[in-house]
């Protein structure tokens, strides 16, 4: 091949996206992330939960010349906000760094520190095996372009013969790597799981951390998607980055070194191509990650006001709320499409100069040495090298201006995990702080031994204190007993703490003083309003939590029959299901709180916690209920302000203001 068609040869070449898309060994690994970043966009816009807390609906502008209007208004504050975003980018990248080293810390210096450093060892080394390769390629490519335009045969066979053993050796390097960092991202991924989910299931954790306090307000939400969803992406999306950056530094590095020992002039163009692109990239595209996370933000409130007219479609339907709904989710669909105007504008943009960055290259190195060529002091395999040089580098710059755009996504399920891990150990920390202050309340069970001796329930000295605060008292210093097989009613005002007395006694709270004395868990059985169903059928839900081969359907049918549910099981077709049905969506609440029942006729337990649980029975239903209470023999400790369940209980708690009780037996009130 002559010069000139050598030439035309490279610059037909793709643009630098292109290159970087179709000729780069990591192009697969980019289009298979581009999809993984889409799909987590979706899931973060699922879960709505991305700054949901404090977005108020705003009124919407209903002509379009007063939206007009706003977004010129936007145009003309981008300059204000730009500084706050700049700032706010470099913010979000510093608690990035640091958040993403916590996460880190465990695996690669805990137990696990063995196996998390051979397997990065093993990726650095493929990673740089990664750029010896294409570092051969290019003199291979060298010395098969100069003796084409030599027109030397010879070499040219014997050239060709290397760059198929090199098409060969190539995709296993290049493979290896791609393996190694997934094995490690799969392996942190591993480690951290397991490590959350011991922390997340030890001491209550998973209870507690619906009501933690957090910078946000109350509660931690979705932790099951933060243990699935974050955790995978996190770990394998950090791992890609670091590699992607490890990469570009080895790539740079030794095409460097090859350019400087071609003409060092190159050199220097390709330093000062690469820091002028890079330098111009990353000052704007600070503003863009920010542009991207408001972005986020703003599509989840639009798509949570969605799920709840979904979740609530009901209650909407009665209040015939449409017309304040519809205008609330227009008015977070209005701010998300401002933004993205925003963002498009900023693309553009940043665009104009990217795009002309990228097609300079097919330029600037020529500039630089083909009037060598043309004087004949240089071959052709030596520009072919100069070329595939400049951009294998400016493709790794691409590959971290296009990671640098994701980070707004890929910080934000940083920052949720971060959070996540920090309000569970926070949690143990607390539990251990009041262990050793005694600010807990002791909770004893009484093993089976000892049950024939003691009272069925003994409470002694008892403060509770909701959690998170120490000012308030629900109950102040409560002493009662109970024997065998009687039953306490528990009545007082909405709100007065008589649920957070079934807590403490079940053990789910321990804020406050006193001790609470009780049977075995085993031997106990709690019951809610709303009671918990699992996705089995009839017969499933009737001996939870026991399992259903414990019974035959004619003990459960029975136990149906004497809760009132008889023939439920011809309703809904048969007692057990192959697949999962989400019972609480088909059978009424009243229906929900006697299946429930029957599972205490079916379990049997000694102690039985009633919170309110016969809600949403009729007067008959529930009489019928609180008969089979009696008649079981168990210990009943129920909570409800219904004057005519007195009757079925022994004793009387009544709560009441600033803590205060009164505990009498039954008619000395
Ligand atoms: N996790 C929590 N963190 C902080 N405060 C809480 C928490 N749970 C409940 N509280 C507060 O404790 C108080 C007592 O709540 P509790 O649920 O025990 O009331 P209740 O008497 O059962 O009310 P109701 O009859 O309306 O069900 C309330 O003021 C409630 O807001």
């Amino acid at each position: 091949m002559d010069a000139p068609s050598a030439f035309a040869f490279w610059t037909c070449a793709p643009s630098w996206n292109n290159v970087s898309a179709l000729s780069h060994p990591r192009s697969q690994t980019v289009r298979q992330k581009r999809t993984d970043i889409r799909v987590r966009d979706r899931a973060v816009l699922w879960r709505g939960n991305t700054g949901r807390q404090g977005s108020r609906p705003a009124t919407i502008s209903a002509s379009s010349s007063a939206s007009l209007a706003s977004r010129e208004r936007d145009g003309e504050n981008l300059e204000r906000d730009s500084a706050q975003d700049k700032t706010r980018a470099t913010q979000m990248l510093a608690r990035l760094v640091r958040e993403i080293k916590v996460l880190g810390r465990e695996f690669w210096t805990g137990p696990s520190a063995k196996t998390a450093w051979t397997w990065t060892i093993l990726t650095v080394v493929f990673a740089f095996l990664n750029t010896v390769y294409a570092v051969g390629i290019s003199f291979l490519q060298r010395a098969f372009w100069s003796a084409l335009s030599a027109k030397d045969t010879t070499k040219f066979a014997k050239f060709l013969k290397f760059y198929v053993v090199a098409i060969v050796v190539g995709p296993v390097v290049i493979t290896l790597y791609d393996y190694m960092r997934a094995k490690l991202s799969l392996l942190w991924r591993d480690f951290l799981t397991r490590s959350i989910l011991k922390s997340y299931m030890s001491g209550l954790a998973y209870y507690k951390v619906n009501s933690a306090p957090t910078e946000n307000g109350y509660g931690i939400d979705n932790p099951d998607q933060r243990i699935t969803e974050d955790v995978r992406a996190v770990t394998s999306q950090a791992v890609e980055l670091i590699c992607t950056v490890s990469v570009a530094f080895f790539d740079f590095v030794l095409f460097s070194i090859i350019l400087f020992r071609i003409y060092p002039p190159l050199f220097a163009t390709l330093l000062v191509y690469s820091a002028v692109g890079t330098a111009v990239i990353v000052y704007f595209g600070r503003r863009l990650v920010d542009i991207n996370a408001k972005q986020l933000q703003k599509e989840a409130d639009f798509r949570y006001g969605l799920v709840r007219v979904r979740e609530n479609a009901e209650s909407v339907a009665f209040y015939h709320g449409d017309a304040v709904e519809q205008a609330n989710i227009l008015s977070h669909f209005g701010k998300a499409f401002k933004n993205n105007l925003l963002l498009i504008s900023f693309q553009r943009n940043l665009g104009f100069f990217s795009s002309s960055f990228k097609y300079w290259i097919n330029v600037v190195p020529s500039l630089v040495i083909a009037p060598i060529y043309f004087k004949g002091a240089m071959p052709l395999g030596y520009i072919s090298q100069t070329y595939f040089s400049f951009f294998h580098v400016l493709s790794d710059l691409g590959l971290i201006v296009e990671k640098f755009s994701s980070l707004s996504t890929f910080s934000a399920g940083v920052n949720r995990l971060h959070d996540f891990r920090v309000a569970i150990d926070q949690l143990h920390q607390q539990g251990e702080h009041e262990k050793e202050t005694g600010t807990l309340i002791e909770l004893t069970e009484v093993s089976d031994a000892r049950a024939e001796s003691e009272p069925a329930l003994q409470i002694f000295s008892l403060t509770i204190e909701p959690p998170g605060s120490v000012k308030k008292e629900l109950v102040r210093d409560l002493s009662l007993s109970l024997e065998k097989g009687e039953r306490l009613l528990v009545s007082g005002e909405s709100g007065i703490g008589k649920s957070s007395l079934m807590r403490v006694i079940a053990g789910l709270w321990n804020h406050g003083s006193g001790s609470v004395q009780r049977a075995q868990l085993n031997d106990c059985m709690f019951l809610s309003q709303k009671p918990y169903l699992t996705l089995g059928l009839i017969k499933e839900n009737a001996c939870y939590p026991l399992p259903e081969d414990k019974f035959t359907d004619e003990q459960v049918r029975e136990a149906l029959e004497r809760v009132n549910l008889s023939g439920i099981d011809k309703r809904l077709g048969r007692l057990t299901a192959q697949n999962s049905t989400d019972l609480s969506s088909i059978l009424s609440l009243g229906e929900q709180q006697r299946l429930a029942f029957a599972r205490i006729l079916l379990n049997r337990p000694k102690f039985v916690i009633l919170d309110e649980s016969t809600s949403a029975l009729d007067g008959r239903n529930e009489q019928i209920m609180y008969k089979l209470m009696v008649e079981s023999g168990a210990t009943i400790v129920s909570v409800s302000n219904r004057p005519n369940l007195e009757q079925y209980h022994s004793k009387l708690l009544q709560l009441s203001a600033h803590g205060k009780w009164e505990f009498r037996s039954k008619g000395l009130f």
